[in-house]
């Protein structure tokens, strides 16, 4: 009799169009690979050296604002930049490229050098809330996708530990949007409802895989997750950008933020590493009711503080494939406490 927490099978992500391999007793393997440091040495609330602190002079000599609110400024070596030339060859169906403008910002959450996000108040995270739904609404002006993001720990490439996100903003729909915005697209067309709509309603009905519910807002590990821990934040209301959020539903926002990277951090009483980012219908003036605001949390961290998972060998040639299933890793999150382990 197949047993899903037994029996290795695949599952549709109906957002990217692509199946994942999950193989639930491959994580009982001995592991003798590599281990990351873990980060555990006490910050400071302000760093001299930091490129990111209030005073402090970013590598470019501009001094930083003595901030005491979330703090935005171009960076200084942006990936994407406004005034790029026109350019377009698509002549060779091989060899296609076009140029691209856009402009990349760093937020910085707080002025604290030592916090991360589950150590700021839940007034203080609806502080960065209110700059990325602002940054959006300016930028969306102009630039058709808005790529709110925040890389979490020195394991994720992180240059610099200060709590900190950016902003790219594209005259481009990016690859990973646009595989999203056709899916919702096509179910819309064929169930007249938003996909994440008919989604949250079911998780809430199965109650499988939630880990963090508040009024509002519903994040679980999605059924078709990749990463071990990953997770999915949803609005339990209809919501298509960050801009349309009502000053309850971004209160609430600030909330669930908070358990969810609480529940993050007591898992392996680390500081929890991640990449998460927001997606949301693009800013081009129309109304997509096929569209729901949320937001990716994939984080790599496997087995403990310092056993991560990488998506190599199997995961590059053929395809996603994980160990322990979308339940299991929910029901370890959400059995974790609601008060972060450095405030025990
Ligand atoms: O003085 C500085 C230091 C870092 N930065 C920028 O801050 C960003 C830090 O974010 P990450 O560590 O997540 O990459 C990085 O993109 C880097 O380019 C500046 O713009 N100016």
């Amino acid at each position: 009799m197949f047993n899903p927490t037994d029996h290795p099978h695949r599952r549709y992500n109906p957002l990217s169009d692509q199946w994942i391999l999950v193989s639930p007793h491959r994580a009982k393997r001995p592991w003798q690979g590599q281990q990351e440091k873990n980060e555990t040495e006490q910050k400071p609330q302000h760093d001299p050296n930091c490129y990111l602190c209030p005073r402090n002079p970013r590598i470019n000599g501009e001094p930083n604002p003595d901030y005491t609110e979330p703090y935005v400024f171009t960076n200084d070596f942006s990936a994407l930049l406004p005034d790029t030339p026109k350019f377009s060859d698509l002549s060779n169906p091989l060899f296609q490229s076009e140029n691209v403008q856009g402009v990349s910002r760093v937020i910085c959450f707080s002025p604290d050098h030592s916090k991360t996000l589950p150590e700021l108040s839940q007034s203080e995270i609806e502080a960065v809330i209110r700059v990325w739904q602002a940054q959006a609404a300016e930028l969306g002006k102009t630039y058709q996708w808005v790529q709110i993001f925040e890389n979490k720990g020195s394991v994720m490439g992180c240059s610099n530990p200060h709590p900190h996100g950016q902003i790219w903003a594209s005259n481009f729909l990016p690859d990973l949007p646009s595989k999203a915005h056709k899916a919702q697209q096509n179910y819309f067309a064929q169930h007249h409802r938003p996909l994440l709509a008919d989604y949250v309603n079911e998780e809430l009905r199965r109650r499988e895989r939630i880990v963090v519910e508040t009024e509002h807002w519903l994040a679980v590990v999605p059924y078709w997750a990749a990463w071990p821990f990953e997770t999915l934040l949803l609005p339990k209301f209809a919501a298509q950008r960050i801009t349309d959020l009502t000053d309850t539903q971004r209160s609430d926002l600030a909330l669930a933020l908070k358990q969810l990277t609480t529940r993050y951090d007591n898992l392996f009483e680390t500081s929890f590493p991640y990449s998460m980012g927001w997606h949301g219908a693009p800013f081009d003036e129309q109304d997509h009711p096929e569209w729901t605001l949320h937001a990716h949390f994939y984080p790599p961290l496997l087995r403990s503080a310092t056993v991560r998972k990488f998506m190599v060998g199997y995961e590059m040639l053929a395809e996603s494939q994980r160990d322990l299933t979308a339940e299991q890793a929910a029901e370890r999150l959400a059995a974790l406490s609601l008060t972060h382990y450095k405030q025990k």
